[in-house]
């Protein structure tokens, strides 16, 4: 049935040519377009756009030339690009000691190193040796997306339990059901030579009857359906001994997911070690953050450390959607190099470019909210395999995804909130779903010409530049790469 649904979508399944072709996108995509033919002004604002057969494709074609040419020198590059970062102690990835230094048991050790892992990451090994204290400490932390929040206090769940007690011990809480799942696949890796700690999923559709008592130590879903557990006696909240609460910017921006999680917070023992992660803390999250745990260690980024030195992060103007899909169809060679996703502001927006794109010729698939959540979870695990390249998507279920092989994000339209100021938060959600753990990314800003201001917030929000996109200063960006 959801196979039926994507191929709908995913109209073309040809091999693209744009993956080896650096420079003809006609060619790449397979049919003949007529170029747009565009002119700037002094500024380099667009200012005027119109086809033509004879002229205009330079620019879009030596942009895209570049983005190309930086994006694949980037995937080489980043095969050394983890054990360079984790010996630069300004990284986020640095770290003095090893995970034996951490004293992980060696089960979860085997199970780190079969992963992959070689040392910690800076958040790692500040944080587990608070998480694992004894007596316990409640903890309070922020780190840059990609840095191994999630790695870390799955690891702390698995030090934390005993095997020997069947009933839920940590409760983990996460904003979206794909996110829990994403969580729950991180501890049955890591657990995977710890056989007698069990893992159960609290989310929709996992349904359980009244008054039968879980046996799994580890609880990980979401606040709607882990309230009802708790309710419903599925899960004692006295015997949990720690509570996670995941990606809180995220959780308290969700209608109802605030309370949820505080009514959770309220019937657990006041011994309960608490845990609360995010990759942001404006006001709203810190207050949050207060209430749900007392007296924390505290880790905390300084606002220009929040956005990674990894990621580059670029814009181009353009005057409608017409030309914002023209630009995308321009980079898709760029977007399939590795992988990409695509971020909309409405569902309305992605389906119509996710169509548009489609009748261009490409492959895209469409992940947006009125999907099931099954569906959502089917796309979600297609694109982390590999099988699609770009994902067209919506901030509703996009958020936490973490795929490593994503080295190009697209803002279509630029996160804004509802009185039209940028969402800084969002927009740093959204990047960070490249430049994973230290590999190199790209974030290109399609900016509507009357937006432009939405671009400078950005800027001085993370106190980052937002380089233009221009065939005027491309010498400029190779230079920028370096
Ligand atoms: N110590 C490590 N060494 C190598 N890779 C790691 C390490 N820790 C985590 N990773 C990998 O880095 C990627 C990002 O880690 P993780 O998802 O834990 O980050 P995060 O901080 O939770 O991200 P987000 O803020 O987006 O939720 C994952 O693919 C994970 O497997």
């Amino acid at each position: 049935m959801f196979e039926d649904s994507w191929d709908s979508c995913a109209v073309d399944k040809q091999e693209t040519a744009s993956q080896s072709t650096e420079l003809d996108l006609s060619k790449a995509t397979g049919r003949v377009r007529s170029p747009l033919k565009i002119e700037r002004d002094i500024n380099g604002n667009l200012v005027k756009s119109q086809e033509s057969e004879d002229a205009g494709t330079k620019p879009d074609l030596a942009q895209q030339s570049l983005l190309n040419k930086l994006i694949r020198r980037t995937l080489v590059e980043n095969r050394n690009q983890v054990v360079v970062l984790q010996a630069d102690p300004t990284s986020p990835l640095y770290s003095v000691k090893s995970f034996e230094e951490l004293r992980l048991k060696p089960d979860l050790l085997r199970g780190v190193y079969q992963m992959g892992f070689n040392r910690p990451s800076k958040i790692q090994e500040s944080a587990l040796p608070m998480m694992l204290a004894e007596p316990p400490q409640n903890l309070i932390a922020q780190s840059q997306s990609g840095t191994g929040k999630t790695a870390a206090f799955s690891l702390a769940m698995l030090s934390h339990v005993n095997p020997e007690n069947k009933w839920p011990q940590c409760l983990c809480v996460a904003p979206t059901y794909e996110l829990a799942l994403q969580i729950g696949q991180v501890i049955e890796q890591m657990g995977k030579f710890c056989p007698d700690v069990k893992l159960a999923y609290g989310i929709r559709g996992n349904g359980l009857q009244r008054g039968i008592s879980l046996q799994e130590q580890i609880v990980v879903g979401t606040p709607g359906t882990l309230l009802d557990w708790t309710r419903f006696k599925i899960i004692d909240p006295k015997k949990i001994t720690l509570f996670v609460l995941d990606e809180a910017d995220v959780m308290i921006a969700t209608q109802g997911h605030r309370d949820q999680s505080i009514r959770i917070q309220r019937q657990l023992l006041k011994t309960c070690q608490m845990l609360l992660f995010s990759a942001t803390f404006e006001d709203s999250v810190w207050r949050f953050a207060e209430v749900v745990v007392p007296d924390p260690n505290i880790i905390r980024l300084k606002r220009e450390e929040e956005t990674l030195n990894t990621i580059k992060q670029f814009y181009m103007v353009c005057r409608n959607k017409e030309e914002k899909f023209e630009a995308i169809s321009n980079l898709y060679g760029c977007l399939t190099i590795a992988q990409a996703m695509i971020f909309c502001q409405t569902r309305k927006i992605a389906a119509w470019l996710c169509t548009a794109l489609v009748n261009e010729g490409h492959q895209v698939a469409l992940l947006s909210g009125e999907l099931t959540v099954e569906q959502r979870a089917a796309i979600i695990n297609r694109f982390k395999s590999g099988l699609e390249k770009v994902l067209v998507t919506t901030n509703v279920c996009s958020r936490g995804i973490d795929v490593a092989q994503i080295s190009l994000v697209v803002n279509f339209d630029l996160p804004v909130d509802i009185d039209g100021n940028a969402d800084s938060e969002t927009y740093l959600h959204r990047i960070g779903r490249t430049g994973r753990f230290g590999k190199r990314g790209f974030a290109v800003n399609l900016v509507d010409s009357g937006l432009l201001t939405i671009i400078q917030e950005i800027e001085t929000h993370f106190g980052r530049k937002i380089t233009k996109l221009d065939s005027e200063n491309l010498g400029e960006f190779e230079e920028l790469y370096h």
